[in-house]
């Protein structure tokens, strides 16, 4: 892989691939980020929908050009539609991203999130205490080690790299541990993102929406590093130019949907902040 993929200016090409292809990305997600996440990806450029009925989602994940995985409010029937819906992705070859909201806080979507990864996610992307405890339940631990609060993340992104390096070694994904500095890797290259602003952290689902954006990235580009990477600048450096002018959480979350929208080549190439860190 070459590291002309982690440029700014490649960046701003997937945005305009994502623009010019307007891809539809099913999303089973939480009742929390539902709505948020479908309007970054439309602010974006991408096409959103919401599908997570047992009965429909593996027509739609069949046809989709990306699917987007999230437990956050997981509940039984929305499990069972994740195991049709990833199974259905990996035969028809549509890449799938998985967000391990809060997985070590909780036995049953613990099981979830591990039973989905024999469907060969492209990605994962999560917080550092996530990927710390989803890392350790594939290794095999019957219990995560205690790193979260909640949906919260006790730990640095810096302090689940080796995590995220085991995790992609093992399932093939790419790992994506978002925090003030976002961490990418393979399992063998580590590229890291510093976009972002503090003040994100007081906005909810805006991890769901990394995520979400990683697929539409996903959709137009087939390295998912390079895809993961790209989608991560995306989203931080919307949030940290939304920021500047925010009052608070509340102008942030509206002002990062018009700047999303906002963005292009020349604000993109300018602003993000990507780059290898290893080898
Ligand atoms: N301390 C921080 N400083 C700057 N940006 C941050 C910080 N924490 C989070 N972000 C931004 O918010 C995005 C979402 O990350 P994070 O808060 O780790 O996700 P989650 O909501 O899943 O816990 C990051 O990719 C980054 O752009
Ligand atoms: C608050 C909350 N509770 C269950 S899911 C969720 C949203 C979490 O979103 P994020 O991980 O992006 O902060
Ligand atoms: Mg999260």
């Amino acid at each position: 892989m070459s590291n002309a993929f982690f440029t700014p200016d490649a960046v701003a090409t997937t945005l305009e691939r994502v623009r010019a292809a307007t891809p539809l990305v099913h999303n089973i997600t939480n009742i929390v980020a539902a709505n948020s996440t479908a309007n970054a990806l439309l602010a974006l450029g991408a096409s959103p929908a919401m599908v997570d009925a047992e009965e429909e989602v593996e027509a739609f994940a069949s046809q989709a050009a990306a699917l987007v995985v999230n437990i956050g409010t997981i509940t039984a029937p929305q499990a069972a539609a994740i195991t049709r819906a990833t199974k259905a992705a990996q035969r028809a070859g549509t890449p799938w991203i998985l967000d391990p909201v809060a997985v070590g806080a909780l036995a049953f979507r613990a099981r979830i999130a591990l039973d989905s990864l024999a469907h060969a996610p492209q990605a994962i992307r999560g917080n550092a205490s996530e990927i710390i405890a989803l890392a350790h339940l594939r290794d095999g631990h019957a219990e995560p080690p205690p790193s979260g609060r909640g949906v919260d993340s006790l730990k640095t992104a810096e302090q689940a790299v080796d995590a995220a390096g085991r995790l992609a070694r093992s399932t093939g994904a790419c790992v994506v541990v978002s925090g003030a500095t976002d961490h990418i890797t393979d399992g063998t290259r580590i590229a890291t993102v510093a976009n972002g602003h503090p003040m994100m952290t007081r906005v909810t689902a805006l991890g769901c929406t990394a995520t979400a954006l990683a697929g539409a990235c996903l959709a137009v580009e087939p390295d998912a590093m390079v895809a993961c990477a790209h989608a991560m600048v995306l989203i931080g450096l919307a949030g940290e130019r939304a920021a500047r002018e925010a009052a608070g959480p509340g102008s942030l979350q509206v002002r990062l949907l018009d700047t999303l929208y906002q963005l292009d080549r020349d604000t993109v190439t300018q602003g993000a902040r990507i780059a290898i860190l290893a080898p």
